[in-house]
């Protein structure tokens, strides 16, 4: 069994690719950075390492590399006959993945199985959002490819760190993993893959994986880093940071409580395994890579605004989210375009050039007619000065 994972980072070693060579698949990376495509071809095998309690080490073999912005035709060639596709590339690197995907479908023999296709990425039906870009690119061939390929959602859970310069490919991770995959595209024919469970409705798991480890993460990140902290340990240590914290993700489990019925006794339990996850004094974790990307992060249907909206729409308890939000808006990682893009913004608010209206609309995708409008535009007033 072969699979082509693109993006062969921290998720893509550290977690997938792991995973897809313990279920027995030959892993071929796919990934544009040159230095690390070299390194994977160079080595036989690297290790994941789990750090903290329960921690073990795996050895990872059986697997390539490809340059896919050197050798587009090697991807393709391999996409075409690979019984999986995988990504872990950030959401917004899915549109240029789509490219490969079609390609490959191109050549693929219509006589095998469906090519398996899930994006493993942070973000609510990622999978659906590779698919929308395949099936645009492939434009009038779609319907002759579609038959080719089964689309599944998913949601992936596993800390997995900035790694030090100096251990090559091996990677460091948290113990502690979830896969959770839609079944119903599968039919009968699933991925084996050890460990991952398969749900009718993918919904109310990635919105409870997304609205609580991703807010919570986020939140010790930007609140974190306001209070003058570098790290995730020491941002929790801080029990103002921490109080911070737990506010927010109280309101997202509230929401998720009346949303998606899941019990208060049962969120109560997921958040307090999620903040000592966080605190795992084993894993060395900055605010800098954890707050990464804010304008993703403040978007419409991310971490911050989708709970906060709903949550607003129902009446119920913002504030401790909106802490956050004020907390993301001052967010300064001097190396992170996205920070750096988002400080001009609001120095933009301040100098007058922009309103705070243009802002908040432009930044969480909100209209002035909502009911958090009003809350966040306070907020922004006052980062801006
Ligand atoms: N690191 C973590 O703890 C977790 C990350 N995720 C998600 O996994 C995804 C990846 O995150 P990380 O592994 O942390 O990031 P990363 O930055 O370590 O890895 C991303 C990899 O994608 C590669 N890449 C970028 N553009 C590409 C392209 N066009 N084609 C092929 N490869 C390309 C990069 O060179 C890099 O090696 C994100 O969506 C993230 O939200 C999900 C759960 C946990
Ligand atoms: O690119 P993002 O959304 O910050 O993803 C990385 C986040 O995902 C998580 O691993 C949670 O699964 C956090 O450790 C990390 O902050």
């Amino acid at each position: 069994m072969k699979a082509v994972h693109f993006g062969a980072g921290n998720i893509g070693r550290g977690f997938v690719g792991v995973l897809l060579h313990q279920a027995g698949y030959e892993v071929v990376f796919s990934d544009v950075a040159a230095a690390l495509v070299d390194a994977l071809n160079a080595a036989d095998s690297y290790t994941v390492r789990e750090a903290g309690e329960g921690g073990r080490d795996t050895t990872v073999t059986g697997f390539r590399a490809i340059n896919s912005a050197a050798e587009p035709q090697a991807v393709a060639q391999e996409v075409a006959e690979a019984h999986l596709v995988t990504t872990a590339v950030g959401p917004g690197v899915l549109k240029f993945i789509a490219q490969h995907i079609v390609d490959g479908l191109q050549l693929r023999s219509a006589q095998l199985p469906p090519l398996q296709v899930m994006a493993c990425e942070n973000a609510v039906r990622a999978t659906d959002t590779l698919r929308g870009e395949v099936e645009r690119l492939a434009g009038s061939q779609w319907p002759q490819l579609r038959a080719k390929a089964t689309f599944a959602n998913t949601a992936v859970d596993r800390i997995v760190p900035g790694q030090s310069g100096d251990t090559g490919v091996d990677v460091t991770v948290e113990p502690f993993y979830e896969w959770v995959i839609e079944s119903a595209p599968f039919g009968g024919d699933r991925p084996q893959i050890p460990g991952v469970h398969f749900v009718p409705d993918l919904e109310p798991y990635i919105e409870r994986k997304l609205f609580t480890v991703n807010t919570g993460h986020a939140s010790a990140a930007y609140l974190g880093s306001a209070a003058g902290h570098t790290t995730i340990a020491a941002s929790l240590a801080d029990p103002q940071v921490s109080g911070g914290v737990e506010a927010a993700l109280r309101e997202t489990s509230a929401l998720l409580v009346a949303k998606h019925g899941f019990s208060a006794a049962d969120m109560a339990e997921y958040r307090a395994a999620i903040l000592q996850r966080f605190r795992n004094p084993a894993l060395p974790d900055t605010t800098t890579r954890v707050g990464r990307q804010p304008l993703r992060k403040l978007s419409r249907k991310e971490r911050f605004i989708a709970p906060a909206a709903e949550a607003a729409e129902l009446g119920m308890g913002v504030d401790g989210l909106l802490a956050a939000i004020s907390a993301a808006l001052t967010f300064h990682a001097p190396e992170d375009d996205e920070a750096a893009q988002l400080q001009r913004a609001l120095a933009e608010v301040h100098q007058g050039s922009v309103t705070a209206d243009e802002f908040t609309a432009e930044i969480t995708g909100l209209g002035p007619e909502h009911p958090l409008f009003p809350r966040i535009r306070e907020e922004v007033r006052r980062c801006a000065g």
